[in-house]
């Protein structure tokens, strides 16, 4: 069981530095949802626990090869990919994508499709789904990959209330299995859910607790 620590930590792009001084911890083995305004940081912040983002200054403590749900918007379109060799993409990290996967990697992937309600779908070309099905398939590509760590973008937002359900129902089961979640979101609802949460405004962290005392009216 990982959680995640991250003290002083300061980190952006190429001439643009967007969190600031960022201390926080990520309790293991449970849920934390990272809110905050557009802009304030948080695909950052994500970008920077997956890896994807270097910090400039300060620490994060994090498990190697955490699994990362990009944004929906972030994924091409046009990928001349199939929704299983989306999902089989999340066992490249056990296997290296040169090599073949095992029978149990396909078992994997193929549970994984179930979990998301997809396998019916796991022909299809992935550019051809709609967007709730899409970002079905980008969840079972985390699910996948079978990491300590899953942060996911934004990963319920724009979708209607079965695929809504479905991501969150694969979220709490992938707690109760231990895993350490973290997602972005504008979702009170599903903030709420989330057993931690993380405020942000303007890259400043400005509160951390339970959800329902970080989110208050004000
Ligand atoms: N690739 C990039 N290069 C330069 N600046 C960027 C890049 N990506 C994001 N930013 C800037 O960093 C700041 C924080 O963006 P970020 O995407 O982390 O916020 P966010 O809280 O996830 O926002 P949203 O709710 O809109 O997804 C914004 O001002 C944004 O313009």
């Amino acid at each position: 069981m990982t959680g995640m620590a991250i003290d002083e930590l300061v980190a952006g792009y190429p001439g643009r530095t967007v969190l600031r001084q960022v201390t926080a911890r990520i309790p293991a083995s449970a849920v934390t949802a990272l809110v905050g305004p557009n802009g304030s940081g948080k695909s950052t912040l994500l970008g920077v626990l997956a890896g994807v983002i270097p910090a400039t200054s300060g620490t994060v403590e994090r498990p190697r090869a955490p699994a990362f749900v990009m944004q929906r918007s972030d994924v091409p379109d046009a990928l001349p990919i199939t929704v299983r060799d989306t999902v089989a993409m999340g066992r490249w990290a056990h296997r290296g994508p040169w090599r073949r996967l095992s029978r149990h990697d396909w078992s994997i992937v193929d549970g994984c499709l179930a979990r998301l309600d997809i396998l019916d779908l796991a022909a299809r070309p992935l550019g051809s789904l709609s967007g709730g099905q899409r970002q079905r398939a980008l969840v079972a590509q985390g699910l996948a990959q079978e990491s300590e760590v899953l942060l996911l973008d934004e990963p319920t937002t724009g979708l209607d209330a079965k695929a809504d359900l479905l991501i969150q129902t694969a979220l709490a089961a992938a707690k109760a299995a231990g895993v350490t979640v973290v997602h972005a979101t504008h979702d009170l609802p599903s903030a709420l859910r989330a057993d931690h949460c993380l405020l942000l405004d303007d890259g400043r962290l400005v509160a951390e607790g339970p959800p329902h005392s970080v989110l208050t009216p004000r």
